[in-house]
């Protein structure tokens, strides 16, 4: 086992970006998720450390060891690609064992091979199709016998590269759990990429999210998610998309929302009279609040009420629904605050609603991001650190944003 260091790796595809000047450092054993969009360069990072794309500049060590001229054969890593190959004519079975006998990892008994591949076809929930060959298998279950491939082999560091990208989302769901168990058994050292955000917060011991080739943030989960460096982290994390409201400071306040919204300025932001800012709510955060009568009269007026409740650092809003859709037990909500603006809420309460109620909606106030301002599709930098994240206990990211 060893901890895989990236340090200044920059590659390009004649004219085309793939990483720049990108440095990681993933610790012996961890379980370390690159996360980013299509084209951000995460496959790019797996082949750099893998050996399979001759980087331009910087330089890959594993364990170390500077991977300079080290041919991929001889860097100890196993990879698995998304495209996912099997020998058609071999069984299951035969499949998962011919890494073990190739001899290029050492040398195996016949039982040693097989405590391994029943450990990792026990994890992967594939013992029943080992007599069965490729092409009797789904999609999903093709993916993970290709995973069971890899994992099978002893390696100084496990290469996933999008691995459960063709399963269905329940089983994807189970899979992440199984894996997160295995990564933390053997304790193997593993760069794992997504673009799935769910994924990575429940697998990762830390993120890197990249974007356009660079990194952009690295942390924990809980890091990302309570304090991304900018709007473009905090957007990538959390379906629906967090929210944005453009903001003026106007007498010690954040003002958003055509004038409606009223946030006293987080303490420790450097922002005065007149400076712009972006306000970000999540979904997930902005709750409904139950069992209450809406008066309804600022709401005609076109206004949001954002008030600070007397006891705890809450904030409330007001607005009316414009659109309810539900998704299994939660609501998706998109709650007009009048003058064009408007928030999107999951609620999971089973309040009846219908489009046209009016409704309040509360979010704590350190859940509020401040960004600073930028033209509409800019991504901009958090200001200080105001949505200071204690996570409740027992309230995992992961478990709360899978839902
Ligand atoms: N062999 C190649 N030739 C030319 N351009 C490439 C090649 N491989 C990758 N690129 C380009 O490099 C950039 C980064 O690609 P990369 O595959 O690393 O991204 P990614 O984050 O893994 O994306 P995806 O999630 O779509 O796989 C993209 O713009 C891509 O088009």
């Amino acid at each position: 086992m060893a901890g895989v260091t990236v340090t200044g790796v920059t590659k390009a595809y004649g004219k085309k970006r793939g990483v720049v000047d990108l440095s990681l450092d993933v610790a012996d054993g961890e379980f370390f998720v690159v996360l980013g969009p299509s084209g951000a360069g995460k496959t790019t990072t797996l082949k750099a450390v893998a050996g399979l794309v001759e980087i331009d500049g910087g330089s890959v060590s594993i364990g170390g060891r500077d991977m300079a001229g080290v041919q991929p054969y001889h860097r100890r890593v196993a990879m698995a690609f998304e495209s996912y190959a099997l020998y058609p004519q071999r069984t299951v079975s035969e499949n998962l064992a011919s890494p073990l006998r190739s001899g290029r990892t050492g040398t195996y008994s016949a039982g040693e091979q097989q405590t391994r591949i029943e450990a990792v076809t026990t994890t992967l929930g594939i013992n029943h199709l080992l007599e069965r060959f490729p092409r009797e298998l789904s999609n999903g279950q093709r993916q993970r016998v290709a995973l069971g491939r890899v994992l099978v082999r002893p390696a100084d560091a496990y290469l996933l590269d999008e691995p459960l990208s063709h399963l269905d989302a329940k089983l994807r769901a189970a899979m992440r759990a199984e894996l997160k168990q295995l990564g933390s058994m053997s304790n193997t050292t593993s760069l794992y990429v997504t673009h799935d955000y769910q994924e990575a917060l429940a697998l990762g011991d830390r993120i890197a999210v990249l974007r356009e080739g660079r990194l952009v943030q690295v942390g924990t989960p809980e890091e990302v998610w309570h304090h991304p460096v900018d709007s473009f982290v905090a957007k990538a994390l959390g379906q629906p998309e967090i929210n944005l409201l453009e903001a003026v400071v106007d007498d010690g306040d954040l003002v958003a929302a055509g004038g409606g919204v009223r946030l006293p300025v987080p303490r420790g932001l450097d922002l005065r009279a007149g400076d712009r800012a972006r306000l970000g709510l999540r979904p997930r955060d902005l709750t409904l609040v139950p069992g209450e009568d809406v008066a309804g009269e600022s709401l005609d007026r076109g206004q949001l009420v954002l008030q600070e409740s007397a006891d705890v650092e809450v904030l409330q809003v007001e607005g009316r629904v414009r659109l309810a859709e539900r998704l299994g037990r939660a609501v998706e909500l998109e709650v007009d605050l009048g003058g064009g603006h408007h928030l999107i809420a999951v609620d999971e309460s089973e309040a009846p609603l219908a489009e046209g109620d009016a409704v309040r909606l509360a979010i704590p106030r350190r859940r509020v991001h401040v960004f600073a301002a930028g033209a509409p599709d800019e991504d901009t930098p958090a200001l200080g650190t105001t949505a200071v994240g204690a996570v409740p206990a027992g309230a995992g990211i992961g478990k709360e944003e899978q839902r």
